[in-house]
């Protein structure tokens, strides 16, 4: 058994699909504001979901000795380096995804095991992510249809939904887009002995 330290439906998923032993506790992290100052030190794309995962599963671990406890973040950076961080509406919405229309991006997935408050695990995996060139009208039509599911997620899309229209290209794992680079994470659990070899 591990404990996830998220409210992500979409990682819980992830994991009772792989039939991965969890429970899941949020980590009542205020992440805007983790997130403020970690920029603030200079941290990338990818060291900041590094340090935002380690974060949500520290507090975690501090409830829960002697288990492991899994956190998760995602972030999405442009070819200059810049981050994009979740839309705050629709109309975000739409200036986020003209942003990458034609454009690659990378989304960094991290995951962080930490135990008794010790980090002993951290895996980051990076997606090549390749939008084709979207209209104006086509981004309209796919935020009327998908605004609602898309909101929770970075860079506004399901991959596994109509998200999927959006690329021309992808280059990484499907698993880490959704929440969490689960191959990884899989192979560490059968070391611990979480998962049978
Ligand atoms: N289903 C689905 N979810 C996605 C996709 N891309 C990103 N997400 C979700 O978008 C969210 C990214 O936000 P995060 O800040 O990393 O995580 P969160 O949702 O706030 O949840 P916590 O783990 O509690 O922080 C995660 O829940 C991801 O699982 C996708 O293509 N499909």
């Amino acid at each position: 058994m591990i404990v996830l330290a998220s409210q992500s439906a979409s990682r819980r998923a992830l994991l009772q699909a792989a039939q991965v032993p969890f429970e899941a506790l949020s980590p009542g992290v205020d992440e805007e504001a983790a997130k403020g100052a970690l920029r603030a030190d200079g941290l990338d794309a990818r060291a900041l979901a590094d340090a935002l995962a380690e974060l949500k599963a520290l507090r975690v671990s501090r409830r829960v000795a002697g288990a492991l406890v899994l956190g998760c973040d995602q972030t999405l950076s442009l070819g200059d380096g810049s981050m994009i961080d979740k839309a705050v509406d629709r109309a975000d919405a739409e200036r986020i995804l003209k942003l990458l229309s034609g454009q690659v991006h990378h989304l960094h997935s991290a995951a962080v095991i930490v135990l008794n408050g010790e980090p002993i695990w951290r895996h980051v995996e990076r997606v090549r992510m390749t939008v084709r060139p979207l209209s104006d009208e086509f981004i309209a039509s796919y935020l009327d249809r998908e605004w609602d599911e898309c909101r929770w997620c970075v860079g506004c899309y399901r991959i596994e939904g109509p998200g999927a229209q959006l690329f021309s290209r992808i280059e990484g794992s499907q698993f880490a887009i959704q929440g969490l680079p689960l191959l990884p994470l899989l192979d560490f659990l059968r070391t611990r002995g979480v998962l049978p070899s």
